[in-house]
C-alpha cells in the first residue's frame, strides 16, 4: 500500500492522531509550530504533528498533577481493569499500530506487529502487578509498637523514550506507573510521535482518566527543563543515548527526582570454539540485525574463539547474505531502512575508520542501491577493540568479528567497554557458561540464545547504560515509594 492510502486507512480508523494531549484535550502547539515526521523507508512526510515546547509541557504536567490526586486513590481492582482493557485494544489494533510503527520507524511489518504484541505484553504484565502491590509488617523492636511498611505512588512521572521501539519503550515505563498510581507525561521522539499518540487515544477509549497520560512533543531541550525544572514531576524515567541520559540526570539534581535511565550498549556476542556453530550463527544473527541493528541490545561485537573463527565468519556471511534488504511494506523484507541519512553517514564513518586501520570487508560495506536510509547487511572481519566499531553503539546493520584465544581474553575485551547492557555467549560448556556469565559486567546475558527480551524478565544495564529495571516484578518498584508507618503505644487499654 502506499503512504497515501495507509495515511488515509488509519485516519479512518481513528489512529492517525496529530496532536498532543494534555489533560485529555487533543491540543496543537500554543503557537502553531508543526513538525514534520516522515516515512524514513522512502522521505515522504506523513503528518505534521505539533513543536510543542514548555509552555504545554507545564500545562501537562499541571493536568498530570490534578489528575494524580485521584488517580493514585483509585483501587487497585479498577487500575488494573483500566490497563486490562487497554492491553485488549492494543491487540486488538495490532495490525494498525504494526503499519504506523512500519510508517514512521521503518522496521518490516512483521516485526512491527511483533512489537506491538511484545508493547501491549507489558500493559497486560503491570495490569496483573497492579493488584500485588503489598506492603509489610515488620516485627517490632518494642511490645508496644507495630511497624509496617506502606507502598504508595511516587507521583507525577516524565517518561521520555527514543524512537527505535516507538511503542513497547512507552508501555515498558507507562504499564508500573499507572499500575502504582502514578500519572505521567510522556515525550516520544519526534521521530516517531504516532506510535505514541494512537496508543494513549486507544488508553482513552480503554477508560484512563482524563490527565492520567499525557503527549508532548516538539523542542526537546525545552520540554526537557520543563519537566526537570518541575517540582511536582517526581520521577523522570528515560530510555536513549547515555549523552542525553546523563544531562537528564544532572538536571533532576535540582529538585532531587528519582531518575531511571535505560541508555546505550556495546553487547558482546562471545563465541567459543566448543559452541554449537548452527545455535550460534542463528543466535547471533538474531542479536545483531533485529531492527536492521537498530536495538540497544544488539550485538555490537563478534567475539569468535581462534578455533572456529573462519567457520563461524563462513556460515555467518552466508546467513546474513540471505537478509532480504527494503521497504518494511514488502513481502519477504527483514531488513528495513535506518532511521535517517545521519544514522547512514554514522555507520559509513565507522566502516571507513575499521577498513583504515586493517579491517576486512566479508560482505556488504556500503549503503544499499535502493537509496538514501538503505546500508547493505554487512560482515567485517579482523576487527580489534581499538576501533571505532568496538568502542561504540554501531546502531545499523553491520556485525564487525573479533578474534580471541582464552577464555580470560575474551572477558577482558568484552568487558572493555563504558557500556553494560546485554552480553551474549555462545558454548556447550555449562561450567563456562556459568563463570564466564558471572564474570561479564552486564545487566543482561544470553546464554546459548540471542533474543532475550519479555515482560516477565527485569531489562535494565550497569555502568554507564543506566539505573534502574524495567518489566517484570522488579519493574514496579522505581514508581513506588516506600513509607514506614510506625504505630505506638499499642497496649493502652
Ligand atoms: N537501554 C535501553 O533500554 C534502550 C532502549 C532503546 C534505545 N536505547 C538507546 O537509545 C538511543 C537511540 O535513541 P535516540 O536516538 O532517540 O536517543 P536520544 O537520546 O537522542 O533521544 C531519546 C529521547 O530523548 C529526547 N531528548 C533529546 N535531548 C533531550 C533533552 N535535552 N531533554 C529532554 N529530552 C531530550 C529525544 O527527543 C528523544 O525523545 C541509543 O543509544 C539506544 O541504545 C536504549
Ligand atoms: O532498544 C532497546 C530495547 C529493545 C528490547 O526491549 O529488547
Amino acid at each position: 500500500m502506499k503512504t497515501d492510502n495507509l495515511v488515509a486507512h488509519l485516519r479512518t480508523a481513528g489512529l492517525l492522531k496529530t496532536q498532543g494531549l494534555i489533560g485529555g484535550k487533543w491540543t496543537d502547539a500554543y503557537d502553531g509550530k508543526t513538525i514534520q515526521v516522515r516515512n524514513p523507508a522512502t522521505g515522504e512526510v506523513i503528518a505534521d504533528v505539533p513543536c510543542m515546547g514548555g509552555k504545554e509541557t507545564n500545562d501537562a504536567i499541571s493536568s498530570a498533577h490534578d489528575a494524580f490526586q485521584s488517580w493514585s486513590k483509585v483501587t487497585a481492582t479498577e487500575r488494573s481493569k483500566c490497563l486490562r482493557t487497554w492491553y485488549d485494544l492494543l491487540i486488538s489494533h495490532k495490525e494498525e499500530l504494526g503499519q504506523l510503527i512500519t510508517l514512521e520507524q521503518g522496521k518490516p511489518l512483521k516485526e512491527a506487529i511483533g512489537e506491538v504484541t511484545y508493547g501491549a505484553s507489558f500493559i497486560e504484565f503491570f495490569a496483573e502487578e497492579a493488584r500485588r502491590i503489598y506492603g509489610d509488617i515488620i516485627p517490632a523492636t518494642l511490645g508496644d509498637r507495630r511497624l509496617l511498611v506502606l507502598k504508595q505512588p511516587v507521583g507525577v512521572v516524565g517518561a521520555i523514550t527514543p524512537w527505535n521501539f516507538p511503542l513497547a519503550m512507552i508501555t515498558r515505563k507507562v504499564g508500573p506507573a499507572l499500575a502504582s498510581g502514578c500519572t505521567v507525561v510522556i515525550k516520544p521522539s519526534e521521530m516517531t510521535p504516532l506510535t505514541a499518540l494512537a496508543a494513549v487515544e486507544l488508553a482513552r477509549q480503554a477508560g484512563i482518566p482524563p490527565g492520567v497520560l499525557n503527549v508532548v512533543m516538539g523542542n526537546a531541550p525545552d520540554i526537557g527543563d520543563a519537566l526537570l525544572g518541575s517540582s511536582q514531576v517526581r520521577k523522570i524515567t528515560f530510555t536513549g543515548s547515555t549523552a542525553v541520559g546523563k544531562k537528564l540526570m544532572a538536571g533532576s539534581a535540582g529538585t532531587v527526582k528519582r531518575v531511571s535511565l535505560e541508555l546505550g550498549g556495546n553487547a558482546p556476542c562471545i563465541i567459543f570454539d566448543d559452541a554449537d556453530l548452527d545455535v550460534a550463527v542463528k543466535g547471533s544473527l538474531g542479536a545483531k540485525f533485529r531492527n536492521s541493528g537498530q536495538t540497544c541490545v544488539c550485538a555490537n561485537r563478534i567475539i569468535v574463539q581462534e578455533g572456529i573463527y573462519d567457520k563461524f565468519a563462513e556460515a555467518f556471511s552466508k546467513a546474513v547474505q540471505n537478509l532480504q534488504v527494503g521497504n518494511g511494506f514488502s513481502e519477504g523484507v527483514v531488513q528495513g531502512p535506518l532511521i535517517n541519512e545521519a544514522a547512514v553517514q554514522k555507520v559509513e564513518k565507522f566502516v571507513q575508520d575499521a577498513i583504515s586501520k586493517g579491517a576486512k570487508v566479508l560482505l556488504g560495506g556500503k549503503r544499499h542501491s535502493l537509496g538514501m536510509t538503505f546500508y547493505e547487511p554487512t560482515v567485517i572481519s579482523d576487527v580489534n577493540n581499538e576501533m571505532i566499531l568496538s568502542r561504540e553503539e554501531i546502531f545499523g546493520p553491520v556485525a564487525p568479528l573479533l578474534r580471541f584465544k582464552t577464555e580470560e581474553d575474551a572477558i577482558r575485551i568484552a568487558n572493555d567497554t563504558n557500556a553494560g547492557l546485554a552480553a551474549y555467549i555462545f558454548t556447550n560448556n555449562i561450567q563456562r557458561s556459568w563463570r564466564v556469565t558471572e564474570a561479564l559486567e552486564y545487566g543482561l546475558v544470553g546464554v546459548n540464545e540471542g533474543l532475550i527480551s519479555t515482560e516477565v524478565a527485569p531489562f535494565g544495564g550497569v555502568k554507564q547504560s543506566g539505573l534502574g529495571r524495567e518489566g517484570s516484578k522488579y519493574g514496579m518498584d522505581d514508581f513506588l515509594e516506600l513509607k514506614y508507618v510506625c504505630l505506638g503505644d499499642m497496649n493502652r487499654k
